[in-house]
């Protein structure tokens, strides 16, 4: 349960009194996410997301991630909309912490998505980089991006193998590949960069909604792909589902077709988004605040995917032309 940051319910009443949604009726701490602390808020008009940013979210992002938020609605895409304080305002100060009241999207995420949730995950992720093409804001920084992953390591390099033997020179190995490799030139633009299952919402096995556009950022398209293959498309024992790999890419191609530069980078891709996932899951598991209400992922979940992506020999092993 990600709950870092603690609000009083007099505390809360006052910040809703600046809205027009009604007086509290319940709320409560939400039992999932690892980054920001989020209550579900029942008041008067109904049910609502707050959420309280935390460590990794900086505060000068904000006003990109609720304009992102109203610009992917405004094309049509099911996503939380920041509500609005009487005074036009959507972000605010609650505990110390910024704050947003978002709306409540209905449906559920899947713990073990099918080869047909995958199908439907690309279609939604191709429509999600179709509707930020005319996005212009950009964030200043996209700080887990490539140069953001030694810094990581660097926080994590001297207890890494207590959490899998060889793991710190396995990292600096992979950091001497992908950083002088990175490909460049590639199709860039909104991505998402961290839609896995529990950000994607479903309703009678319909893709109903995305949510969590805390890591969106202007970047390579396709590495958007590869993060989503790498959270969808591998089994609890670490195999790669070549059929679920395939249902992915085919769906999203079919609403943008891939550049042969993008395909070919796609392992390269892959191994990044693995070491991206690895790394964070690493710094939180090796530091978990004390008292937070937060089950840190396993590393080792992004190990097995990352040695999958070494081991890889063509585009042909995700299921592109297989
Ligand atoms: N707008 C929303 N509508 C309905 N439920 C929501 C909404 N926003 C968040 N939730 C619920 O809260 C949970 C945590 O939200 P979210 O994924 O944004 O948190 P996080 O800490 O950023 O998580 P993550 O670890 O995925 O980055 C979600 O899994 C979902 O159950
Ligand atoms: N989706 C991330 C957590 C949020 O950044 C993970 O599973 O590691």
């Amino acid at each position: 349960m990600a709950v870092y940051t603690d609000v009083a319910p007099e505390e809360l009443e006052s910040f809703l009194a600046t809205y027009d949604i009604g007086r509290l009726r319940a709320f409560k701490g939400i039992a999932e996410g690892v980054e920001n602390s989020n209550y579900l808020l029942q008041t008067e008009a109904g049910s609502f997301i707050l959420t309280l940013y935390e460590k990794r979210v900086n505060p000068d992002d904000l006003p990109f991630f609720i304009d992102l938020m109203e610009h992917l609605a405004s094309r049509g895409i099911d996503c939380p909309q920041p509500v609005k304080n009487r005074t036009g305002t959507a972000l605010g100060t609650l505990a110390g912490r910024p704050a947003l009241i978002a709306t409540f999207l209905v449906g559920t995420s899947v713990r073990r998505p099918t080869a047909a949730h995958c199908a439907a995950l690309g279609t939604a992720l191709a429509g999600l980089h179709k509707a930020g093409a005319d996005f212009t804001a950009r964030r200043r920084v996209n700080a887990l991006s490539v140069p953001g992953w030694r810094p990581l390591f660097d926080q994590a390099k001297a207890r890494a193998d207590t959490v899998a033997p060889g793991l710190a020179d396995l990292i600096a190995d992979e950091l001497g590949v992908l950083e002088p490799n990175w490909p460049a030139g590639l199709p860039a633009g909104i991505i998402h960069a961290d839609l896995f299952p529990d950000n994607v919402f479903f309703i009678d096995g319909r893709l109903s909604g995305l949510i969590d556009f805390y890591f969106a950022c202007n970047d390579l398209l396709a590495y958007d792909i590869a993060i989503c293959l790498n959270a969808w498309c591998f089994e609890a024992d670490g195999a790669y589902n070549l059929t679920k790999g395939r249902a992915l890419l085919a769906a999203y191609g079919a609403e943008r077709a891939l550049t042969p530069a993008e395909i070919d980078a796609l392992p390269l891709l892959c191994r990044g988004a693995a070491l991206r996932f690895l790394l964070t899951r690493l710094v939180d598991w090796l530091n978990v605040p004390l008292g937070a209400l937060v089950r840190p992922h396993d590393p080792r979940d992004y190990l097995r995917r990352l040695r999958f992506h070494r081991s890889v020999e063509s585009v042909r092993d995700y299921g592109i032309g297989a």
